[in-house]
């Protein structure tokens, strides 16, 4: 039986009316029936209560990207300029459920919001326009952008540190660590990466672009570009699903039915 992956979703209004719809990219459905070899369950953004009881029922957990972004209250972060997008529901939806799974071992990976939102959910912080920063690259791409190469192809290299887990889940691929090539489509980065947060990989401006979790028990780790979008023709993209779904499939099987249904979560912070 495949593991169950609970894919985090947005809040996005839909149809002539803007109705309210929770919503996921097909990139992410499709990764988790691939390479990771999951079952992809949506997660709706619908507050804490429904994700931690729906925690208690997942083998691992996908944060996905979103142009939407963290509110800055989070963080004690400054407010976003005007017209910043911003979804409020998903940030009370995956901040506690990031601790919560990290609590439990459930696997974890985050790409770009999700981490960020990794980032601050453990204590971290944001910048939230890098490009505006002195001496910071631009590491936005239009989202107006519609030549598929320029949008999601490769922007800029990343060096990755030797002793850390993303060099280990790459072991045995044939890639240069000190300039990796990856996609880049955001405009916030970790500002104060969270007590245990273990930056793995540098862009050439240091925005931090890949981290583990100190001491997490199972699979947790983030990414600021987007293996979705290249798993097919990329291998290191395509390794990083790989070994989020050992992980997945392992966590499900440490799991007897019986203890699925008694797996118990530290009570939420008041
Ligand atoms: N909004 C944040 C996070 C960026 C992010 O997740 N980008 C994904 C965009 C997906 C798309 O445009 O198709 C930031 O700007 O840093």
């Amino acid at each position: 039986m495949r593991p169950l992956i609970g894919i985090s979703c947005c809040v996005k209004p839909f149809g002539p009316s803007g109705m309210p719809n929770h919503a996921a990219s097909d990139h992410y459905v499709r990764v988790v029936l691939g390479p990771v070899g999951g079952m992809p369950v949506l997660l709706p953004a619908a507050g804490e209560e429904v994700s931690r009881e729906l925690l208690t029922r997942l083998d691992g957990l996908l944060l996905t990207g979103s142009r939407s972004n963290v509110c800055p209250t989070h963080y004690d972060g400054p407010c976003h300029a005007e017209g910043t997008p911003e979804d409020p529901a998903r940030d009370s939806t995956t901040l506690p459920l990031i601790r919560a799974a990290i609590s439990a071992g459930v696997p974890l990976l985050a790409i770009c919001r999700g981490f960020q939102e990794l980032n601050v959910a453990l204590g971290g912080s944001l910048d939230q326009r890098i490009q505006d920063m002195d001496g910071r690259m631009d590491h936005s791409t239009p989202s107006d952008q519609t030549i598929a190469r320029v949008r999601t192809g490769k922007a800029h290299p990343v060096r990755v540190a030797a002793d850390s887990g993303l060099a280990r889940l790459w072991a045995g691929l044939d890639y240069d660590p000190a300039a990796v090539p990856v996609n880049s489509l955001h405009n916030q980065g970790v500002a104060r990466p969270a007590p245990r947060l273990r930056p793995e990989a540098w862009a050439p401006d240091g925005t931090i672009e890949a981290a583990s979790i100190e001491g997490a028990r199972g699979f947790a780790m983030g990414v600021q570009w987007h293996p979705e979008f290249d798993w097919e023709r990329d291998s290191l993209s395509r390794r990083i699903f790989d070994r989020f779904g050992e992980a997945a499939s392992a966590f499900a099987a440490s799991r007897s039915v019986l203890s699925r249904e008694t797996i118990r979560l530290p009570v939420a912070a008041e």
